[in-house]
């Protein structure tokens, strides 16, 4: 049988107490599988970066269920006690901005989070190489961050991402500041990421240019989402 690689049942999330609470998500349920692509898509205000930061283990639901790849870590409280763990080998984030190191190469930006878990050096470049070129960047590992150009950075921040061979990558307006053909390579980089490594890919987008290469789209509206199948057109 197949297992989603994210699963939640009626997750809300309430910020503060009282006259001045917030209730961001209102009972969310997603099912997303291996090798899935899918877009988030909501105007602002509307829980986007709630919901992230819930499946990313970052801040903690009020109540409801998630499961990541058959694994229960959230029912009513958190199931599993060290989050920090989860996010580095089981989670991959990819935001707006690379946020890669300055002071590393293009590979040991990539390597450091392997070597966190325990691969050994030799073996964390290797996995950082294969990654690069996997993304055609290959011909920049041994650059410095500030000698690639914002589309090669973005292919890094990818790649970092990948670098545990997470079931799950998080992603947060991942194209905003690219051009469309560059947006448009990135989805495609994300789409042939998620079927090469079975990752759930989530992307959260404002991008017009982006919205229509999703087979599957959840919109969310006020803390509650709805499903939609998109036109998956190729990126
Ligand atoms: N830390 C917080 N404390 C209180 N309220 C919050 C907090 N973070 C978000 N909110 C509120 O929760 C609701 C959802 O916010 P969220 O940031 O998830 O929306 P979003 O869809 O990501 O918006 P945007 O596209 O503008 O980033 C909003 O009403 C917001 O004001």
């Amino acid at each position: 049988m197949k297992i989603p690689a994210i699963q939640i049942e009626n997750l809300t999330k309430r910020y503060g107490e009282g006259d001045t609470a917030v209730d961001a998500l209102k009972g969310v349920d997603m099912t997303i599988w291996p090798g899935e692509v899918v877009g988030l898509v909501g105007p602002s205000g509307s829980g986007k970066s709630t919901l992230l930061k819930c499946l990313g283990a970052v801040i903690e639901p009020t109540s409801g269920k998630m499961q990541l790849g058959g694994q229960t870590i959230f029912d009513g409280a958190w199931k599993i006690d060290d989050l920090r763990t989860l996010r580095r080998d089981r989670i991959g984030f990819v935001f707006q901005a690379p946020y890669l190191i300055p002071f590393l190469d293009v590979t040991d930006n990539i390597a450091l989070l392997p070597m966190l878990a325990g691969v050994s050096n030799a073996q964390a470049r290797i996995r950082a190489r294969e990654l690069l070129d996997a993304l055609d960047v290959g011909h920049r590992a041994q650059a410095q961050v500030s000698e690639l150009s914002g589309g090669e950075q973005q292919r890094v921040s990818i790649a970092r991402a990948l670098a545990n061979h997470p079931p799950i990558i998080l992603a947060d307006e991942p194209t905003a500041p690219l051009d469309s053909e560059r947006a448009l390579t990135v989805v495609r980089i994300l789409n042939q990421m998620a079927q090469q490594y079975q990752t759930a890919i989530v992307v959260v987008t404002h991008d017009e240019k982006i919205i229509p290469t999703f087979k599957r789209i959840y919109h969310i509206r006020d803390g509650r989402t709805y499903e939609e199948a998109g036109e998956g057109r190729d990126a």
